[in-house]
């Protein structure tokens, strides 16, 4: 018994040397800080890895980083040059995203299009990119105005009581996405009580699936693999009721399908993947339709959660945007009563203060920390820094977004940065390169039409008594506000 103790605690000491050593590896000209077996760097991170990150980034001056993150080598860029060269000019040596056990889970072994790898993700996006490039479907300024009116209607049924927006911007973004991929629309006001109980479980098993998919410490450590699969198990009904909510989707597509007039997203997919002879692709359906959803719809209504939050702030930046926005409704003579709706995305060019205020948002509440990770295909060395084949990529965006190196004051939020610069060779909150953000656009405009349209019905107060909001983070996949209410008092 003793020489078995002694042989697995010899066992053990060598493991930690070996793993010391290779945790420790210097590379020229490179500041290299101490890793601990096993640990690696996360002794030098607390649980907001966001900001221990950028702190230990600014005291060292610098802009990349190359950390262990448990088994995990991982090379932290927050240099927006040495960003282009991986994201723009190296991209197919950067192309697939590094293979972290939560990805997998969530997408199914990798056959989403956020993380499937090589040929499967061309595919996938191809398939993809049709429903955001045909010209038919890319109409959808009547879609968002649609829903962005109901919102508000909703909201004034509230009557200037303190609410929580956060189920409001979330049926907003989640019914502009469902009616632009899958024709599909669900009320706000729904009298029917197990259609309204869906829908609240839809969404909150969005926002769940959102909270797991962040970065967690079981990801990072091969060993936690049993435990973590335990974990996410307990997870599987949110995934299924998703899943089924999307099946229910195909099958009805499925009766009315004409296959040369294709409606939306699932047409294309029923059609290319050409299901009548492969029904197994059924669950790719599942799984990228799932994504889809997922992808887009808490990227944007947490973004317009934190304009909201901001906007209770920061009161003098509502009234100039109010004044911008009041001159158009003027200038067109636009009658307030008969709708909710007062801009529409043709006003985008007459409010640049409005458009720096978005941009100001993304960039002083960004929603993704670290973007998503991507993996070095091959050996590189990008301006002197050796990046080893399957290294982690992780794009420091907060960091990027918060360095005094980059943004004068950045610690405030100040709209007129951005008046006559668009910042556009450090500010990428849809990412770069190939690979980047596929519904841009889409987010884009269904966040112009909700805040100008918030803005022009309501002004936006703390709650009596409150005199700031909280501006705290969560960390998480997504930087989330800490829950919060407030008052919308009609115009
Ligand atoms: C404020 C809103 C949004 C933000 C900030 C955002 C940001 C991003 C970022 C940073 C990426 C990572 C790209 C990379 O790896 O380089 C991404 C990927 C992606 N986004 Fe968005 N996004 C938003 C809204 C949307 C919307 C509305 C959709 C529509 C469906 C969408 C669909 C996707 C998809 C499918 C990917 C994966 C692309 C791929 O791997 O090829 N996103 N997004």
């Amino acid at each position: 018994m003793l020489l078995v103790l002694n042989i697995l605690f010899l066992l053990l000491v060598f493991y930690f040397v070996y793993d010391y050593n290779k945790k420790n590896k210097r590379y020229k000209n490179e500041l290299t800080l101490r890793a601990l077996p096993v640990l690696g760097h996360l002794h030098l991170l607390s649980r907001r890895v966001h900001e221990s990150l950028f702190n230990l980034m600014n005291q060292y001056k610098i802009k990349t980083i190359r950390l262990w993150l448990g088994d995990n080598p991982t090379l932290v860029v927050m240099d927006p040059e040495i960003l282009q060269e991986i994201y723009v000019k190296n991209f197919s040596n950067f192309n697939d995203r590094f293979e972290l056990p939560v990805l997998k889970w969530y997408s199914n072994g990798y056959r989403t299009l956020t993380n499937a790898a090589g040929q499967d993700w061309k595919d996938t996006k191809s398939m993809v990119i049709r429903v955001f490039s045909n010209i038919k479907i890319r109409q959808v300024s009547h879609i968002f105005e649609d829903q962005c009116q109901k919102m508000i209607k909703a909201m004034k049924n509230q009557n200037g009581s303190a609410i929580n927006i956060k189920p409001f911007t979330q049926k907003y973004t989640f019914n502009n996405l469902c009616k632009y991929l899958y024709s599909l629309e669900t009320p706000y006001d729904d009298t029917n009580v197990a259609n309204y109980q869906k829908i609240e479980g839809l969404l909150k098993s969005m926002e769940k699936i959102f909270e797991i998919s962040g970065p967690k410490i079981a990801d990072m450590f091969k060993f936690l693999s049993p435990l973590r699969d335990v974990y996410f198990s307990l997870f599987r009904p949110e995934i299924s009721i998703l899943k089924k909510y999307i099946n229910e989707i195909f099958q009805d597509h499925l009766k009315t399908i004409d296959y040369e007039n294709p409606r939306d997203l699932m047409d294309i997919l029923i059609t290319e993947l050409d299901i009548k002879k492969h029904p197994e692709n059924i669950s790719k359906i599942e799984d990228v339709g799932f994504d889809l959803l997922i992808a887009g719809s808490e990227t944007s209504s947490l973004t317009v959660q934190w304009f909201i939050l901001i906007m209770a702030n920061y009161p003098e930046v509502q009234k100039k945007m109010y004044v911008e926005i009041k001159s158009i409704i003027d200038s067109q003579n636009v009658d307030k009563k008969s709708s909710n709706v007062h801009i529409r995305l043709q006003n985008r060019n007459s409010t640049p203060y409005v458009n720096a205020v978005i941009k100001e948002i993304m960039r002083y509440k960004p929603t993704g920390p670290f973007n998503l990770p991507r993996k070095a295909a091959n050996d590189i060395t990008i301006k002197d820094i050796f990046i080893p084949k399957g290294t982690q990529i992780l794009h420091f965006h907060y960091g990027m977004l918060k360095s005094e190196d980059f943004w004068l004051r950045s610690n405030e939020f100040l709209p007129e940065r951005f008046i006559n610069d668009n910042h556009s060779d450090v500010f990428f909150p849809f990412s770069l390169g190939n690979r980047n953000c596929i519904g841009v656009n889409l987010a884009q405009d269904q966040i112009y039409l909700g805040v100008t349209n918030l803005i022009s019905n309501f002004k936006i107060k703390p709650p009596p008594g409150v005199e700031k909001l909280d501006e705290t983070e969560c960390p998480g996949l997504a930087l989330s506000p800490v829950p919060f209410k407030v008052i919308l008092e009609n115009r």
